[in-house]
């Protein structure tokens, strides 16, 4: 499986570079960044040892994409959306682990992948994969008098809150309780914020150092509090998790597919 990397120099980049380096089946065939970025015309593995030694790094995203099956993209909402567009012309399968979009990007990304495989999740772990469907039966047979809040904790570089797992673990107790998120939500309360609103389900984020993402998902009711929490101590995780996914896009027919899809979990 030929598999291109963008963003390749950010965190997750270099992170899948070694992922892809180490799966059998699948090859580095191009490593991209945007246009005026350093990297830009260097071999790779002066950068990345892991890198494969043919590899020199592209802003030519169409013939990265014409020269490979799948490509992995963690990089930010609009650069996802452009190059989804470009893969949907160019008939290359996609994995988008990008987070902070917001509804005409996902709409943007749906159209897309009605002409390729588009995988998107906030999230490519098993054990938050695995937590939404545990968050989703506990929210089901919890009644109202319990509330909900999901707490998550990130590196200081992050730009978006509250993080994709975040969502999805919101999206989930909203499903098991029958409600959309979009009503119930309740984001970054602060000052006389007055009384908790029934039924709401809070997020708040905590920002600093080097934490690579924990998640909490608080049920809060009379007299217990139950909490389901996820920790990831390596983004090797979620690298491992594209790279899974990127390999089960392989002859799949055109879709928007999640990692529960992949996992087999649904
Ligand atoms: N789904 C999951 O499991 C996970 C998702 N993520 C998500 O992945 C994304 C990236 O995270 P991370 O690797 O930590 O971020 P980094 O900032 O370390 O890397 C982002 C990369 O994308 C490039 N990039 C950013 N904006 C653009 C643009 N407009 N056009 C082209 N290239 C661009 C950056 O290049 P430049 O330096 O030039 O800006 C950089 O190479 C985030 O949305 C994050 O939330 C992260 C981990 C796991
Ligand atoms: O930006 C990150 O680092 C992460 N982002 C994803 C998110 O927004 O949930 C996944 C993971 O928590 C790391």
């Amino acid at each position: 499986m030929k598999i291109a990397i963008t963003g390749v120099s950010g965190r997750m980049g270099r992170m899948l570079v070694k992922v892809v380096s180490e799966t059998q089946g699948a090859t580095l065939s191009a490593a991209m960044e945007r246009p005026g970025h350093d990297w830009v015309g260097k071999a790779l593995e002066t950068m990345l040892p892991d890198a494969p030694a043919a590899v020199v790094v592209t802003d030519d995203a169409d013939a990265a994409l014409t020269a490979s099956d799948v490509v992995i993209d963690f990089t930010a909402p609009a650069a996802t959306v452009a190059l989804a567009q470009r893969a949907a012309e160019i008939g290359c399968a996609m994995v988008i682990g990008t987070t902070g979009f917001i509804d005409e990007d996902i709409v943007a990304i749906e159209r897309a992948s009605t002409h390729v495989p588009i995988m998107r999740a906030g999230n490519m772990s098993l054990g938050v994969n695995l937590l939404t469907q545990l968050v989703r039966q506990v929210a089901a047979s919890l009644g109202a008098e319990y509330d909900i809040e999901v707490v998550e904790a990130h590196h200081r570089m992050k730009v978006d809150a509250p993080s994709g797992t975040a969502l999805m673990l919101g999206e989930a107790a909203a499903e098991g309780r029958g409600v959309a998120l979009r009503e119930v939500e309740d984001r970054g309360r602060d000052g006389i914020t007055g009384q908790r609103k029934e039924g709401a389900i809070g997020f708040a984020a905590i920002r600093g150092g080097n934490i690579i993402g924990e998640h909490d998902v608080i049920f809060a009711g009379p007299d217990e509090v139950i909490t389901l929490r996820h920790s990831a101590t390596d983004r090797g995780l979620f690298a491992r998790g594209a790279v899974r996914a990127a390999l089960w896009c392989k002859g799949r027919s055109p879709g928007h597919y999640d990692m529960v899809d992949v996992l087999g979990l649904s």
